[in-house]
């Protein structure tokens, strides 16, 4: 299930359960427990072949809880552990207080001055001094800690077998909402949480300090109360696709080639073209029926000695666009790639007055930095937007400075916030660009592209690729998808077919990798 809940969703949940006497408390901490177990054997399975030394740090809350039951079950599986606590035992919350208890019965726990002196020597840290409950930013003896192994210089004393920082729910400091640090946070090896992952393991810094994530279950999906409605933000994936909450991106049989949608991309001057040329070939090849480039006329030539699928129809001025809009075929229309500030100023009201599905990026975000409430006041909920950082400092710059400001406490204003204010604000939909591509309506519907972990495209990062995103959900318009399915699956195709390509990749090569997503796709649908 891809959803993704906030802290206090989560809360939310695990207590909704309880009340229902279905589970208690101290059964989700040792299923908690195990589950940490059971993530760390499956990413590392030298380590239930040979028992080592580990090091339990554990936090004043449930989160060290946790951490006292894989010190037990550690224990049981035949390591060396040592439990180091942060905090006074006696204060624990009241599951927390029963598995210490069961531990210090056994075995001394440490403080937490000592830990450093034993961190050499260990194979496995785990990081259970706070998890969701993290509020303020790390002082003293935590902050020393997370200080302590993160300048740790791992492979030192062991290049083979060096120790592993395994994160019990978040790395100890990372902000669960947003994937902030509260000042410093742990940079873990693997970060295992419990039933849905969170916000904060995808957003912004949260994929570098878990490290790898493993989502484990606590047995409570198939609560009757589970609180659906609760549900933060929806994790693009196949998954999503295949559920229908996307419509099938296969062509109807029968269609023709005005059933699919005409999308016109305007175009900027002579030599500026390519930008343009790129989001219409992705909004062909995405399954728009006809897709029609708009250049002013005097590089008309220029764009037809590069295009033949893709027609073109030059419009001088608005007046221009104005008279080919006439055209009730014309779905959608992506203006901003390589359209020079002064022709968005001037294009970009028509094509707002004419209440098709239209993408706006790049320049037709930027044209209006200076007074962007003259842009709000144009757009309708047919709109996507698609900034990146810099165009979305420009138009939003009071909540971009909340994203920058650092975080004094959790939860700590998150790109998701970022985008529902940015999408509450502009009226329609924004995707804000990043690893963590968040799509956000105005009613605060989320959807979250991860491009990190296993999915991580890095070479994304290239000229041109985001004039490819923006073609590829100007096609979705066009194909009658509504702006929040057109964004979202635009963006998780976009990463996909950047994974197919690998390294290497041009934006010209993402267009050309869509057929192999498609038919992967189209192979894997029930
Ligand atoms: N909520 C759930 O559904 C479940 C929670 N479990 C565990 O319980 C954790 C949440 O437990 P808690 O709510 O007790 O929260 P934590 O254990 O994450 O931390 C809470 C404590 O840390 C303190 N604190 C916050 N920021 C601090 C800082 N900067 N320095 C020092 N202390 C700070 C708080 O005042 C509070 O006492 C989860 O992360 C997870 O590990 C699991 O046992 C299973 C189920
Ligand atoms: N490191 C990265 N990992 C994943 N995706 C990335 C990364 N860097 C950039 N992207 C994606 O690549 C695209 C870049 O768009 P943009 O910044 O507008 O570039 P351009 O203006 O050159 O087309 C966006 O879709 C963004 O999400
Ligand atoms: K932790």
């Amino acid at each position: 299930m891809p959803e993704l809940l906030t802290a206090d969703q989560m809360r939310a949940v695990e207590r909704a359960a309880i009340d229902n006497g279905r589970v208690t408390g101290l059964d989700l901490m040792e299923r908690a427990g195990r589950g940490v177990i059971a993530a760390m054997l499956e990413h590392w399975p030298h380590f239930a072949v040979t028992p080592g030394r580990a090091a339990v740090l554990c936090g004043p809350g449930n989160n060290g809880g946790d951490g006292f039951v894989v010190a037990r079950l550690l224990r049981d599986r035949g390591w060396d552990v040592t439990v180091f606590a942060y905090g006074e035992v006696a204060k624990l919350p009241p599951d927390a207080a029963i598995n210490a208890q069961g531990w210090t019965e056994t075995a001394p726990v440490q403080p937490a001055s000592l830990f450093t002196d034993l961190r050499e020597e260990c194979d496995l840290i785990v990081d259970a001094i706070l998890g969701i409950g993290a509020t303020r930013p790390l002082q003293g003896a935590i902050e020393a800690t997370v200080k302590f192994l993160n300048e740790y210089k791992p492979g030192e004393r062991k290049p083979r077998d060096r120790c592993r920082i395994v994160s019990v729910d978040l790395p100890t400091g990372l902000c669960s909402d947003s994937g902030r640090p509260l000042g410093s946070a742990v940079r873990a090896d693997l970060t295992v949480t419990f039933h849905r992952a969170k916000p904060g393991h995808y957003l912004s810094d949260g994929p570098a300090h878990c490290g790898r994530l493993s989502v484990q279950p606590l047995g409570l999906d198939r609560e009757p109360t589970y609180p659906h409605e609760t549900v933060s933000a929806t994790l693009i994936g196949e998954e999503t696709l295949k559920r229908g909450q996307v419509p099938c991106l296969g062509k109807r049989a029968g269609g023709h080639k005005f059933s699919h949608g005409h999308a016109v991309v305007a175009a900027g001057s002579v030599g500026k073209g390519g930008a343009a040329r790129l989001s219409a070939r992705a909004a062909l090849r995405i399954g728009a029926g006809l897709v029609t480039v708009a250049p002013p006329p005097a590089a008309l030539i220029e764009n037809a000695a590069h295009l033949d699928a893709i027609m073109l129809h030059a419009i001088r001025d608005a007046r221009g666009l104005e008279e080919m809009l006439t055209d009730e075929r014309i779905k959608a229309l992506c203006l901003g790639p390589g359209l020079g500030g002064d022709r968005a100023r001037d294009l970009v009201p028509v094509a707002l007055a004419a209440s098709r599905g239209t993408v706006l990026d790049a320049d037709a975000l930027s044209a209006f930095a200076d007074d962007p409430q003259e842009l709000f006041a144009m757009l309708h909920d047919r709109c996507v937007l698609t900034p990146h950082g810099g165009e979305f400092a420009r138009l939003f710059p009071d909540i971009a400075d909340r994203l920058d400001a650092m975080p004094a406490r959790g939860p700590a204003f998150s790109r998701m916030d970022a985008a529902r204010a940015a999408a509450a604000r502009a009226g329609c939909t924004v995707l804000l660009k990043g690893p963590d591509t968040v799509v956000a309506d105005p009613d605060g519907r989320i959807s979250l592209n991860p491009a990190v972990y296993a999915r991580a495209a890095p070479w994304l990062a290239t000229a041109g690729s985001g004039d490819v995103l923006s073609g590829m959900i100007a096609g979705l318009l066009a194909r009658g998808d509504t702006p929040h399915e057109a964004a979202a699956t635009a963006a998780w195709l976009h990463t996909e077919c950047a994974l197919e390509f690998g390294p290497g990749l041009i934006a010209e090569d993402l267009p050309e990798q869509i057929p192999a997503v498609l038919r992967r796709l189209s192979a894997n649908s029930p």
